[in-house]
């Protein structure tokens, strides 16, 4: 059966890019390796912002893009999950899940992984799972979460995923997750809320959602059971 995640999970290292000081980054961690990472994290937390500006402007609202780029976080997490093959397979046939089923609680999510696949997205009918192959070590995933559903009266389709484990070797990921500044209330702008496309949700602070979040699992229904209309 499924595992649990941190039975998986090596010390993943949440990183808090707006922390006063980012030296403290990756505290513990050689010097060598601490420019990697606060370099990696600062370019796909960029980039994380770059594509969230694209997806404002893409409802034709390119003068909010600054106000929500603007009221941004970003935390950096690595993640490894070990192949270990006494795992690998369960009795029902199912994969072992290294990363149990969820949806991301970040605006948008940017994440890079080393050439073993194994994330998963369930395709919206919640019918099927399927595999993400990594094109290359060029590319990075982006998937979106539910604050950008509730900001694009849900427009935008947040999926679930998830982590299967059990190839060849160790799976590393590491990932930004952009989120909305704590105290930020969250909201369909005007434009989004229209008599064909009535509201969908009600506004919300983040910090309450999150507490929400943490405290009623990683349902799908999250955001509906929190702020639905
Ligand atoms: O490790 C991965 O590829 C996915 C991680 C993920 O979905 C998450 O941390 O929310
Ligand atoms: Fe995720």
């Amino acid at each position: 059966m499924a595992a649990s995640p941190s039975s998986t999970l090596v010390s993943p290292p949440r990183v808090d890019l707006d922390g006063e000081d980012t030296s403290t980054l990756v505290r513990g961690t050689p010097e060598w390796l601490r420019e990697t990472l606060t370099s990696t994290a600062g370019e796909m937390a960029r980039l994380g912002r770059v594509i969230l500006a694209m997806v404002v402007d893409s409802y034709g609202l390119s003068h909010r893009s600054d106000e929500v780029v603007d009221a941004t976080d970003t935390n950096f997490r690595m993640l490894r999950y070990h192949n270990d093959t006494t795992r690998a397979s369960s009795s029902d046939g199912q994969p072992t899940v290294g990363l149990a089923a969820h949806v991301d609680g970040s605006y948008l999510t940017v994440l890079f992984q080393n050439d073993v696949d194994g994330f998963e997205l369930r395709t919206r009918d919640g019918g099927e799972w399927v595999r993400v192959h990594s094109p290359g070590p060029e590319s990075l995933l982006v998937v979106a979460g539910q604050p950008l559903v509730a900001w694009s009266n849900g427009r935008v389709h947040a999926p679930v995923h998830r982590v299967a484990v059990g190839g060849r070797e160790d799976r590393l990921s590491c990932g930004v997750f952009l989120l909305p500044s704590k105290n930020l209330v969250v909201d369909a702008p005007p434009e989004l809320v229209t008599v064909d496309a009535p509201r969908r949700f009600r506004p919300f602070e983040y910090s309450d959602y999150l507490r929400f979040k943490h405290a009623g699992g990683n349902g799908e229904d999250v955001l509906d059971r929190f702020a639905g209309i």
